[in-house]
């Protein structure tokens, strides 16, 4: 697949200039803090609202300001992997994996299966009556990634999903995250500020600074089409 970003975006300190392409694996985004890695994601994603240009998946249009194209998120199909998880603390595992799928309108029978698939996928079908707070951190990032991942996305954008945890653990839901990754085969893209966290997820980096993206010369070339 391919997934064509070509946007502008004012924000108070400078202008979003996004322009890349990026092809099935994963794609680390870097940058210092407050340089526009966030706000890239959340225009992928159409949680945000570019100023003009366009953004492409397979050729159809996310986003297209000349022709006033602009999908909802819930047609986008991207997943978003948002720091900390973002479970909602009210619902079970099970709800929590389930709840995208209702959004999108899908027959109960069908929900019911899908679930079923994803609890057991990513082992924790015995947590499906617990709540986000009675799971490990390894826990969470599994019920999250089930609920992701049910929702049959196209493309998956990680946002500083790791950078929470302690190195141990880090280390360990690392192993998970790029099991995930290899599994999905689609395109991702990782924002992360540690340098050695993407050279182990990714297979291509680029580098954001001012709302400039840029790739990142540097980066051992992996195996993979990107
Ligand atoms: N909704 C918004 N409208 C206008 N400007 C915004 C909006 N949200 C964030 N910004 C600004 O856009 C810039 C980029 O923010 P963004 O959240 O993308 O940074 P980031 O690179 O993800 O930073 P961090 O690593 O700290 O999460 C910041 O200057 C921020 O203040």
């Amino acid at each position: 697949m391919e997934l064509e970003i070509r946007i502008r975006k004012n924000l108070k300190e400078f202008t979003l200039k996004a322009d890349f392409v990026i092809h099935d694996g994963c794609t680390g985004l870097m940058g210092p803090s407050g340089s526009g890695k966030s706000m890239t994601l959340k225009c992928i994603a159409g949680i945000e609202t570019p100023d003009e240009g366009r953004i492409l998946l397979d050729g159809k249009s996310l986003f297209d300001s000349g022709k006033k194209i602009n999908l909802p998120p819930q047609k986008r199909k991207i997943g978003y992997l948002f720091q900390g998880y973002a479970l909602f603390p009210n619902m079970t595992v099970e709800e929590n994996v389930q709840c995208g799928l209702k959004a999108k309108k899908m027959p109960k029978g069908q929900i019911k299966e899908r679930v079923e698939e994803m609890l057991e996928r990513f082992q924790i079908r015995e947590l499906a009556k617990r709540y986000p707070r009675q799971l490990s951190g390894g826990q969470k990032q599994r019920t999250a990634i089930a609920r992701l991942m049910a929702y049959e996305p196209e493309v998956i954008l990680l946002d500083e999903p790791l950078s929470a945890l302690d190195e141990e653990l880090r280390e360990e839901l690392q192993q998970e995250l790029s099991q995930m990754l290899a599994d999905f085969q689609k395109p991702s893209i990782l924002v992360s500020h540690d340098a050695e966290e993407v050279r182990r997820l990714c297979q291509k980096q680029y580098t954001i600074r001012e709302g400039r993206i840029q790739p990142y010369a540097d980066f051992p070339q992996k195996k993979g089409r990107l």
